[in-house]
This record gives structure tokens, sequence and C-alpha cells, in this order.
């Protein structure tokens, strides 16, 4: 809210993060956050808050925070935990009003518009960033690898040039990837409004097959888009007297989809072909409504195309081919995309809880949490 001068108000000398803590790599998040207190408090604010962590396990925890982190783990199980909980539509709330937001792993799956390879039966996705995911796309556990990023955006940290003037050799973020979603495509305007408001939005297509579990509606969605139709004569859309009449996007093959199964990514997925959806972000059903959503800015990449995404399949189809805006640093292929930030929500496919490295936390506080604060639509109420 803005000041009575009409100033822009200071961040509050205590800006609480949120770490949602149902499963998985939470008590990390929380130390770190808890460590970069020097961190921010060093310079290029005369007046730092205090960083505080905050395990979130129900809504009058999140009502408490000014962030969150969505740690990573196990997708499904903290999607269950939120749903117990009675966080799951707190926390889409949350998502939708734009409030800060950082995922890893499994939390960026959680964040993710779409995840293929969803759990039988599907699984609870929270969205607010467009794009598709696929879920365990880098292989399985033994498939773990660790990778020196190049994270542009961490260059103007102050821990970053206090590095640098003390001769730190300063050769990349260390990414660990354990079982780590991959980014199948980014998503256009059109395919975010292939599912309208009023639709149920929790899709699973299983193999040519409509999946009989009643929680789950089928929905025809095509498996990925990318322009072209080469895809449709395999026919694993729903049977048509299950389809609501949703405007569907085109369709190419993908990496995750039951037509294009490459051996690294759907050998160990659980339901390759299981598309989830995320509810949609508007309110409304009017496009007049719609407000615009915010630039997907990527934030790193891997150098090459990761095992397992095949070249010419889903995400791995050239990213300039799409017709969306121009991204800044977008790679030749989404697949290599691993880091991503749209708008106050971040996301990563890799641990940076699970490193000694506190400066993708510190990058979160910075650029999404703290600019949030001192903005004058970010009056901090309870959602
Ligand atoms: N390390 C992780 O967070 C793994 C995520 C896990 N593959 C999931 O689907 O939730």
């Amino acid at each position: 809210m803005a000041s009575a001068d009409g100033t822009a108000p200071s961040p509050p000398s205590e800006v609480i993060v949120g770490v949602l803590a149902m499963q998985g790599a939470f008590r990390e998040h929380a130390s770190h956050l808890t460590r970069l207190n020097p961190l921010v408090s060093t310079r290029a604010l005369e007046d730092p808050p205090s960083i505080r962590a905050l395990l979130v396990r129900s809504p009058a925890d999140l009502e408490r925070c000014h962030a969150l982190i969505i740690p990573g783990g196990e997708s499904t199980a903290i999607a269950l935990g939120a749903a117990r909980a009675h966080l799951l539509e707190p926390l889409r709330t949350w998502v939708r009003r734009g409030r800060p937001t950082w995922g890893t792993c499994a939390g960026m799956i959680l964040l993710s518009r779409e995840a293929i390879g969803g759990k039988k039966g599907g699984q609870e996705l929270l969205g607010g960033i467009d794009m598709r995911v696929g879920r365990n796309g880098f292989g399985s556990q033994v498939d773990s690898f660790e990778r020196r990023l190049d994270v542009p955006a961490l260059a103007s940290l102050p821990s970053s040039k206090r590095r640098a003037d003390a001769g730190d050799d300063d050769s990349g973020f260390p990414g660990v990837f354990i079982r780590a979603p991959i980014v199948d495509t980014l998503l256009t305007r059109q395919d975010i409004q292939a599912v309208a408001p009023s639709e149920p939005t929790l899709v699973a297509r299983e193999a040519g097959e409509a999946h009989a579990d009643k929680s789950v509606t089928m929905q025809q969605r095509s498996p990925s888009r990318g322009g072209g139709d080469d895809n449709d004569k395999n026919s694993d859309a729903a049977p048509s007297a299950t389809r609501p009449s949703l405007p569907t996007t085109p369709s190419s093959s993908s990496a995750f989809s039951s037509s294009s199964k490459t051996s690294a990514s759907s050998s160990a997925t659980e339901g390759a072909s299981i598309l989830c959806v995320a509810p949609p972000l508007e309110d409304s059903s009017s496009p007049d409504q719609r407000t615009p959503r915010p630039p997907l800015e990527i934030l790193a990449s891997l150098s090459e195309l990761p095992r397992g995404a095949r070249q010419g399949a889903g995400g791995a189809v050239a990213a300039a081919a799409l017709d969306q805006e121009p991204i800044a640093n977008r790679p030749e292929h989404d697949a290599q995309i691993v880091a991503l930030r749209q708008g106050n929500l971040m996301c990563t496919s890799f641990h940076p809880e699970l490193t000694a490295d506190g400066r993708m936390h510190e990058l979160f506080v910075r650029q999404c949490v703290l600019p949030f604060l001192s903005s004058s639509s970010s009056s901090i109420t309870s959602s």
C-alpha cells in the first residue's frame, strides 16, 4: 500500500519468507534464508530488513508470510500434504495474487501450469508459471547429476561482487539435479486460454484410453505444442464423449507424450502421458478482464540438450519456431531451460538448498521479494 505522502513504502523491517513444510528439503531452505541476513544487510539497502524463515504448515502460517519457497522433494506428496492441510486453495490464491514464490524441483512442478508424467489419477498443481514440465524428465534417482550453471543474474549480487573482489573463481552456480523436471515447453497465451476458468482442469490421458478415475476429468488437450498436426493421427486423446468443448491447441510430438516416448524421460515417469493442468489464474472468463501475463525471463539454461530430450520432440522443438514474444536468453530448445522467472514467481529445476551457495536465495529475496514489498501495489493483507 502506498504511504500517505504517495511514495512507495519501504519493505518491513522483518521480511518473513515461508517455506512450505509438507515434505522435502524445507529445513535446508530455511537454514539458507537464515544465513542470508549478513548478505542482505551488507550493501545496497540503507535500512536492510532482516529475513526470517517460517515453516508453513497451515493457512494461518501462510497469511503471516511475505514470500514463499516450495522445496524440492516429491510434488505428489507435497500436494497431498497441502490438500490435507487445507492449503491448496490458499496457495493458489497466493500465486494468483502474484506473491513472491520460488519453487525448486518438486516446487517447480507445482508452480507449472501443466505437467506431464503425473501420478496415475492425476496430481494437483498450483500453476503460476506458463510452462509445461515433464516430471522426472532428467531421469531417475541414479541419473542425478551436478552441473556448473551460468546464471547471469547472479553477477549483480553484492555477494558475487565480494567474491570477485576476493579473487574467488566464480565458475558458475552448482546445479544439483535429482529426478528433476524438464521444461517441455513454454506456453503461449493461446495455450493458457485453452482451459477456460469454468472448466475442470485436472486432466489425464493415458495411451489412448480415457483414464477411469472419478477424481480426474478427461479433456482433449494437446500433449505438446509447436504447430502442425503431425501427432493428431496418433489419437491419444480421450474419446470424444468424454470431452468438454474446449478450444484445442496445436499439437506436435512431445518428449513426454505417449506417442514419442524417449529413453530417459519417459522410462522414469509414472504415467508419461498423463497431463495435469493447474486451475486458471484468472478469476473471470471474460477476455477483457484478463490481466496480461508477466513476461517469462530465463535465468539459466544447460549449454546442450539434456539426455533424453530428443531433438524435434516436444520441448526439444527449436524454441524459435514458436509464436511467443521474443524472450531474452531463450536457448535453442526449451528443454535446456533450468531456471526461470515470471513476475514474482521463480523456479529452478535444480536444488540450490542442497548446496552451500546461497546466491540463488539472495537473488530471490533481492529481485522478487524486496521489490514486491516496496511496490505500491503490494499491500500485505491476509489472503
Ligand atoms: N528432487 C525433486 O524435487 C524431485 C521431484 C520429483 N521428481 C517430483 O516429481 O516431485
